[in-house]
């Protein structure tokens, strides 16, 4: 370790200290080191170290107060090497990233389409999961599929202008679900710590290859984009982006075509699972509380009696129930970590770190710090909640991350869970099947945790609305 680097497990020669931790999932490694060694400390994946920061405080000092010293990505991983440091998640800290992030975030935040676009998309995809819901009213079923295509049709929509059952979309599912298996798995570890083995014909190299399919996958629908759009008159992202291309002309390599590929993925990667899995956590936990249930359904009642369908304004009428999408989102740590990089020689909480080292912000060890929150460890929507019932959102609220690279993609996130639960819930009750056991909580880790497969069942309920029409004479 460099002099006064944060203190931790005595590395071996070539594996460092993975043998201190569980590959699957070292989520409670973090916390037991965390107990040994305080909020920061150090591990060796392989030779390279890493500093795991732990809880808000040094997570705020880290990603805030030192915004731009830790707002790095990693080089020489695998997910490095296979996007080339492009686009946007990968992207290293620099006006190229910074210009691509802007013009992506403003795209999104409705400059680019119009402002009832995006609500548009989402309510529409909604109508599709009620149809499904209607269809299995009553009888068990297991929401995955209907959450995930979901979510994966609301970004493709926005993003390629087709939903996810589009024949060109299609070519992509397969190598994307291979690669997300695949770089949350332990061959990644090993790719990312013995660098001699990364040209060798092991399971990671498919990465490699399933990349490039999909990259080819959409340089034919930028270029089926540039046959039919309309310049100026832009339908999704890539019309936007194309606007922009235009624009810029050719003197702009940080705009160039690769890149806008590699942003398209990475929009395309990032806005699938994070959301389905986060809409997953929402019913596991309201069937299980159907006291929070109820009273969500009575807040959706009052605000939307008469209405046809929510509004993402209606947000501000309804405390409650925003309270139980951020404890929802608390609990469900969807986003587990996020590695960074040092820009260059830096501290943290008093240790020395040079640029260029590996950190990892633990987002999960802030969602659930004692100190931080009335209800550290249950699922409670008081945690959002001051004594007079308006929502509070506490500082240590993190599933985003924060700084200049948190999520860009939170406010589309925010409006597709309110929107696609508040018209659910107005619709139907949702019900833990009595043959299913104990709910299992802990989801399954991953570069996105995802909840246990489970059944629910769903049943319709008397809206007030229409009950109201009914005793009308
Ligand atoms: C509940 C849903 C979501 C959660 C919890 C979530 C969480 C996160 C987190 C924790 C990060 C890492 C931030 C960091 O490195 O410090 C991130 C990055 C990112 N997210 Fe999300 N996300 C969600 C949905 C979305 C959606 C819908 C999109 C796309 C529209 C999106 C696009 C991105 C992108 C592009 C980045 C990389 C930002 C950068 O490096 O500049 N996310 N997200």
């Amino acid at each position: 370790r460099p002099k006064n680097f944060p203190p931790g497990p005595t590395p071996l020669p070539i594996f460092g200290t993975i043998f201190s931790l569980n590959l699957q999932n070292p989520l409670k490694d973090f916390e037991r080191l965390r107990k040994c060694y305080g909020n920061v400390y150090s591990l060796f994946i392989g030779s390279t170290p890493a500093v795991i920061i732990n809880g808000f405080h040094a997570t705020k000092e880290a990603l805030v107060t030192k915004a731009a010293d830790f707002a790095g990505r990693p080089h020489y991983t695998l997910a490095s090497d296979f996007t080339q440091s492009k686009g946007l998640i990968m992207a290293d800290y620099g006006p190229g990233w910074r210009a691509r992030r802007r013009f992506s975030l403003l795209t999104l935040r409705n400059f680019g389409m119009g402002k009832q676009f995006m609500e548009d998309r989402i309510l529409g995809e909604t109508h599709y999961i009620v149809e499904q819901l209607e269809k299995s009213a009553g009888n068990p079923l297991c929401p995955e599929s209907i959450f995930h295509d979901a979510a994966a049709n609301i970004i493709c929509q926005v993003v390629f202008g087709r939903r996810n059952d589009d024949e060109f979309i299609k070519l992509m599912i397969h190598p994307v679900t291979e690669m997300s298996n695949l770089i949350a798995g332990p061959w990644a570890v090993l790719y990312d710590s013995a660098p001699m083995i990364r040209h060798l014909p092991l399971p990671f190299r498919r990465i490699f290859k399933y990349y490039e399919i999909c990259k080819n996958r959409v340089k034919d629908l930028i270029n089926e984009h540039r046959k039919t759009r309309v310049p100026g008159e832009p339908q999704d992202f890539i019309d936007c982006y194309l606007d922009e291309l235009d624009k810029k002309g050719d003197f702009d390599p940080s705009f160039s075509e690769e890149e806008m590929v590699v942003c398209i993925l990475d929009l395309h990667f990032a806005g699938t699972d994070t959301t389905s899995n986060t809409l997953l956590t929402a019913l596991l936990y309201l069937m299980n509380h159907p006291h929070i249930q109820e009273r969500c359904q009575q807040e959706i009642d009052q605000v939307l009696d008469g209405k046809d369908q929510a509004s993402f304004e209606d947000r501000h009428n309804m405390p409650y129930m925003q309270a139980v999408i951020h404890e929802t989102q608390r609990v469900a740590k969807t986003v587990p970590v996020s590695p960074h990089c040092t820009t260059k020689d830096t501290e943290l909480l008093g240790y020395s770190i040079p640029k260029g080292t590996l950190v990892i912000p633990n987002l999960t060890s802030v969602l659930s710090e004692e100190g931080q929150w009335k209800f550290p460890h249950e699922f409670n929507p008081e945690n959002f909640l001051n004594d007079q019932g308006e929502l509070v959102k506490p500082e240590a609220f993190l599933p985003f991350s924060a700084g200049p690279r948190m999520c860009l993609g939170e406010g589309m996130a925010r409006m597709e869970l309110f929107l696609v639960l508040v018209t659910l819930l107005r619709k139907f009750k949702f019900i833990w099947p009595e043959d299913a056991g104990q709910p299992d909580y802990i989801p399954t880790f991953g570069v996105t945790q995802t909840p246990k497969p489970f059944h629910m069942k769903v049943q319709h309920r008397a809206m007030k609305q229409s009950a109201d029409r009914d005793e009308e004479p």
